[in-house]
């Protein structure tokens, strides 16, 4: 019998959630029946998505939501080999139990060089969030100007150099001189600080003085108010994220965005990444080739111990990590 640990949600968050907010349980585990396997997490991601989404779709007591690389450790299912590595969807814990359906194998000719770290971070879902927000919502051309906020980030980090490959002008914000330094190694344009700029309307027009044709928005709140009355006639505004608003007690009432959405006949549109699933493959072998090539940098924030999945939450959610947040188990 193998014995999991889990991290359930004891109470829900208010505010920035706190570890005090989770609670480790041990589950046994059953023996195999023919068709499952028994999969040990290697590495678990920490993303914004979990704090919203804990709030509307978990109950206390439930698991954490989250993916995983995992290791087969027993397969009774011959379409998984034991060794194997694939991603799964099952949540904060160290070892699941699964029929295979729910799992995705890593891309075919995955280098054994390349962590395999990255397939839950530029050479998946964060990645490809970037590829589609950017190719399929923003839909930026070569010669525009494409502005990304949370920049250092899983999803950000990428976008900016997708938007490089594709012939843009980038410009990224950051909370910090270290991440913004970051953008600039990675290929950026212009890169600022929006924690210690006197004024983000001025940052911006500094950045870019003819304005922005696309808006990749991670963030939401007072920037997405402030940047939009920098957008370019036709700009494209590519909503992924409001991780400025996931922690917020009381909702906030901010300025209106109809008067520049109207005179500068902008687009604003929400989009969650799988709405692009049959087409994952695509946008995966891609990535994976940018990677290999060298044209998209990754870089991850990776913290030891399954133990400190929490802390590992709360630090990705206050700023501390460059590239994608990981848990190393
Ligand atoms: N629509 C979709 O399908 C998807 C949407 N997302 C969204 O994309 C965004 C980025 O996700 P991801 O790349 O995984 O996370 P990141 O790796 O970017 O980590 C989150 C970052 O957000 C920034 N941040 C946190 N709080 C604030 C705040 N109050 N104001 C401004 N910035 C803040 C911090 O960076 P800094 O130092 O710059 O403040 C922090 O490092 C999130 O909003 C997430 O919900 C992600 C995946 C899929
Ligand atoms: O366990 C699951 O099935 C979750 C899997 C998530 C996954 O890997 C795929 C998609 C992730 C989507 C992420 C979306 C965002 O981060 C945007 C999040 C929330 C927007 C609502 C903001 C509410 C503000 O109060």
């Amino acid at each position: 019998m193998v014995t999991a640990k889990a991290w359930v949600l004891k109470k829900h968050f208010e505010g920035f959630p706190k570890t005090s907010d989770f609670d480790q349980k041990m589950i046994e585990l059953p023996n195999l029946k023919d068709g499952e396997l028994l999969l040990e997490s290697v590495f678990l991601s920490v993303d914004p998505y979990m704090r919203p989404y804990s709030q509307r779709d978990m109950k206390e007591g439930d698991i954490m939501i989250g993916t995983q690389v995992a290791r087969i450790v027993e397969s009774k299912n011959p379409a998984f080999t034991v060794g194997a590595f694939v991603v799964a969807r099952s949540g904060w814990r160290t070892h699941f139990i699964s029929d295979g359906k729910d799992l995705q194998h890593l891309p075919p000719n995955w280098p054994e060089s390349l962590p395999k770290s990255l397939a839950l971070g530029t050479v998946g879902m964060p990645g490809l969030t970037a590829y589609f927000g950017l190719l399929e919502v923003c839909k930026m051309k070569p010669g525009e100007t494409v502005l990304v906020n949370a920049a250092a980030g899983a999803v950000g980090s990428v976008v900016g150099q997708l938007a490089k490959i594709g012939g843009c002008k980038v410009v990224g914000c950051a909370g910090s001189d270290d991440k913004v330094a970051y953008l600039k190694k990675i290929g950026f344009d212009e890169a600022f600080n929006y924690k210690t700029v006197t004024s983000l309307d001025e940052a911006l027009r500094k950045a870019s003085p003819d304005g922005y044709d696309c808006f990749f928005d991670n963030v939401g709140g007072e920037f997405a108010s402030i940047a939009i009355n920098q957008m370019k006639k036709f700009g494209r505004i590519a909503v992924c994220g409001a991780i400025s608003q996931y922690n917020v007690s009381m909702p906030q009432k901010g300025p209106y965005l109809q008067v520049p959405m109207i005179f500068q006949e902008l687009q604003m549109k929400g989009f969650i990444v799988t709405r692009w699933n049959n087409r994952w493959e695509e946008g995966l072998k891609a990535l994976l080739k940018w990677v290999m090539e060298g044209k998209v940098k990754c870089h991850e924030h990776v913290t030891e111990g399954f133990e400190n999945m929490p802390t590992a939450f709360i630090g990705m959610l206050k700023g501390e990590n460059i590239g994608k947040a990981i848990v190393k188990a």
